[in-house]
């Protein structure tokens, strides 16, 4: 064996040696380099090492060594937003990913993932044969209600709709700004409305996997970045996306979880009317918009994407419909309460039960005078790369009363 394992320990995935102090750095039980800030996770015939130092700085690094491989070290694709650096952290091995607690770190930056075999995984290393593909995603305590994905041809009335929720329940709902490579309309701002891009930025990030879809519309290239989605979620609002039928189709085909509502116009001469009324395009652009109405209109009410179909001829009773589908009556307006944060202690040792990470204050008197367990249950995880990895519950427990001796190894 090449890293020091007994020949007889395999830790195949899913198995974390529980029990075992999986904190970082050197009081493992697996080979570390000194001070170099790294962790290292087994997983079959693999390891997994993450972090490291360059001089004064921090870094976090995913490198793998496979013993398939005749023990060398692998090259490694690490795709999703990583954690920026940070002086030290504990990884916990999940089924198919890697748990990283980052010490010293804001509440909200200091649960990260690091996919190793989830789905998302395994359909990018099918377009990276030859190498190790891993996924970042940031954790984020609690859940949000899935997004709602809102389709129909131009000049349906969509974004009347949308305009109409928001403005109503401001702090329920939150838009997905789309990008697109057309130009700007005169009202329309950057950010805003849309982000407005050059084709060819926008095709290198649809490459490096930005985007959670995109499409070709009406001669234009949109699209919905990943972050567009999860900043609305972030905010705890519930995510609003106006995109086409291709859109949201690939919506469907993705892991995000999402209401799929598509918009009918009573019929063509009405849809003309409101588009030409509209006046925003050129008389070629309106019929070109005209003879895709027709293909998205027969695709939204047949193909099986959408859960319903709305249709727009008056507008108060329409949004009426949409307003029932979203269960919005009086009392579903009430506030949700703020999502819970933490403070990880600085210093902490790490151990596994079942899917309850119990996290143990190693640091100073005073933190551990105070409740010095936290634990944090992995059991209904959500999402992932290329996004965040919601549902993540946190509770802090008094190590006395609730039967953990603190030492990591479970209940006394
Ligand atoms: N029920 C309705 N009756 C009459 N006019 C409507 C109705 N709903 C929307 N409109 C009008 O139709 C026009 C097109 O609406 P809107 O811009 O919301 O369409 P859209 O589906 O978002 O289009 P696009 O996909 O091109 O962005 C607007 O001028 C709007 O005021
Ligand atoms: N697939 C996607 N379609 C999108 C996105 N953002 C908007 N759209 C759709 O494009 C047409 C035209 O929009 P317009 O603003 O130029 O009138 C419309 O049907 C939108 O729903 C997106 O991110 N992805």
């Amino acid at each position: 064996m090449v890293w020091g394992l007994d020949s007889d320990k395999d830790f195949s995935m899913g198995e974390a040696p529980i029990g075992q102090d999986l904190q970082n750095g050197n009081d493992n039980d697996f080979e570390s380099k000194s001070g170099t800030f790294e962790t290292s996770t087994i997983i079959g015939e693999k390891k997994y090492v993450i972090g490291g130092t360059a001089g004064e700085t921090f870094y976090v690094k995913v490198q793998i060594l496979d013993n398939n491989c005749l023990g060398e070290w692998v090259n490694v694709v690490e795709l999703g937003t990583k954690p920026i650096s940070c002086n030290g952290h504990s990884a916990v091995l999940l089924k198919d990913r890697i748990l990283i607690l980052k010490k010293n770190s804001n509440p909200d930056d200091c649960i990260w993932f690091l996919e190793v075999d989830t789905t998302y995984v395994r359909q990018q290393q099918k377009k990276n044969l030859g190498t190790e593909v891993v996924a970042w995603s940031k954790g984020v305590i609690g859940n949000v209600e899935k997004p709602v994905v809102i389709s129909g041809p131009s000049g349906v009335g969509k974004g009347t709709l949308i305009s109409l929720l928001m403005k109503e329940f401001p702090s329920m709902f939150g838009f997905s700004v789309s990008h697109t490579t057309r130009a700007p309309r005169g009202m329309e701002k950057d950010g805003v409305h849309y982000h407005f891009t050059e084709k060819n930025v926008m095709e290198k990030e649809i490459k490096d996997g930005k985007f959670l879809e995109f499409a070709s519309v009406h001669g234009n290239l949109y699209g919905t970045s990943v972050e567009a989605v999860e900043l609305v979620s972030d905010a705890g609002k519930r995510c609003i996306l106006d995109i086409d039928v291709q859109g949201a189709r690939s919506v469907r085909a993705s892991p995000l979880e999402a209401m799929f509502i598509f918009i009918c116009p009573p019929s063509m001469d009405e849809l003309e009317k409101r588009l030409r009324d509209r006046g925003t395009e050129t008389e070629e652009q309106v019929l070109k918009r005209l003879r895709n109405a027709q293909a998205e209109i027969e695709q939204g009410r047949s193909s099986g994407i959408f859960d319903h179909i709305l249709f727009n001829d008056n507008l108060e009773d329409c949004y009426e419909n949409l307003k029932k589908l979203l269960g919005l009556d009086e009392y579903a307006t009430t506030p949700k309460s703020a999502p819970k944060e933490i403070n990880l202690p600085r210093d902490h040792s790490v151990s596994k039960i079942d899917d309850k990470i119990i996290i143990n204050s190693t640091s100073s008197k005073l933190e551990k005078e105070s409740k010095n367990l936290i634990m944090l249950d992995v059991s209904c995880l959500k999402g992932g790369a290329p996004g965040r990895t919601r549902g993540l519950n946190i509770e802090a427990i008094d190590s006395f009363s609730e039967g953990f001796n603190g030492n990591g190894n479970g209940p006394i």
